[in-house]
């Protein structure tokens, strides 16, 4: 028999670090971590919007802060880091939630600058966070990094070229991530959302035809709410999944079977 576990899922003591978390899937799950237990740190472009995010999770007992940070800008990805160590002491876990995607149409439509956004806050800005926060994992005795990525890096979405090849890039990333810093207790795992209701997909789920062409196909015969990707997110980032790293987890009501 082992010794009896009391909840693999506690965050107590932890810090969290979620990109793009003043509102969307970012701040469910800054909601979900501090609900656990973490002491959280949220980012977003605008003040008013962590400050009101802030405000939610502090006005539900959780501990949070949080300042703007633009994934693309080195100074702001190390002015975040400083300020979660400033503030909590360390950081424990990260979430790279924040994407961009200004373009929707067909490769051939798509210009340089669109390809150098997406590629820049996607792939690069995660990469260079998690490049700053690993040695403060280290100094902690290991850490969770969760990647948010997308169906569309799975199997490329239409008129989505750009967006699914950097979420692609992401899930490989996630993989080098995983293999270069197990060692070091670092533990790094993707998650793919299928189509969820925030303002990011709102040109999605608004188009009844659009909707209903999605939904048609998925086994579960419904989108999602924000608030369901928690369960996978505490997961990823508790003990419950200590010897999960390198795995790609879908969220997604079925739609990549
Ligand atoms: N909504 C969906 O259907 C869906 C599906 C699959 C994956 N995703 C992924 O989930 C993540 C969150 O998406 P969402 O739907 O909650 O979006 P959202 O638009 O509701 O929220 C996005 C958040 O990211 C922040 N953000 C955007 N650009 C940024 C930048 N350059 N620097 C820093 N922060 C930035 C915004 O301030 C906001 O807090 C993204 O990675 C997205 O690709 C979303
Ligand atoms: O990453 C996203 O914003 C979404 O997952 C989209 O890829 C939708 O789910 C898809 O377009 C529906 O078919």
């Amino acid at each position: 028999m082992t010794e009896p576990t009391n909840n693999l899922f506690d965050l107590t003591d932890k810090v969290a670090l979620i990109t793009g978390s003043s509102r969307g899937i970012g701040l469910a799950m800054a909601s979900g971590l501090a609900q656990s237990g973490a002491k959280v740190v949220l980012c977003g472009r605008k003040q008013e919007g962590i400050d009101e995010a802030v405000k939610t999770i502090r006005d539900h007992g959780g501990e949070a802060t949080g300042i703007p940070a633009h994934m693309g800008r080195a100074e702001d990805l190390q002015a975040l880091v400083d300020h979660a160590v400033e503030t909590f002491g360390g950081i424990d876990i990260l979430v790279n939630n924040a994407a961009t995607n200004p373009v929707f149409g067909p490769l051939l439509d798509n210009d340089d600058a669109a390809f150098d956004k997406i590629m820049e806050v996607n792939v690069k800005g995660p990469l260079n966070l998690a490049k700053l926060v690993h040695p403060i994992m280290v100094s902690r005795g290991g850490g969770s990094i969760i990647n948010v990525s997308s169906i569309g890096g799975l199997r490329p979405e239409p008129m989505l070229g750009l967006y699914s090849m950097s979420k692609a890039a992401l899930i490989s990333l996630t993989k080098v991530m995983a293999a270069e810093w197990g060692g070091d207790s670092v533990r790094v795992n993707v998650l793919c959302p299928g189509l969820i209701q925030t303002q990011f997909s709102q040109a999605l789920w608004s188009n009844e035809k659009i909707l209903n062409s999605v939904v048609g196909k998925l086994p579960l015969k419904r989108i999602a709410q924000p608030e369901e990707l928690v369960g996978m997110t505490v997961y990823l980032a508790s003990a419950a999944s200590s010897y999960c790293t390198g795995s790609v987890m879908t969220v997604d009501g079925g739609h990549t079977i």
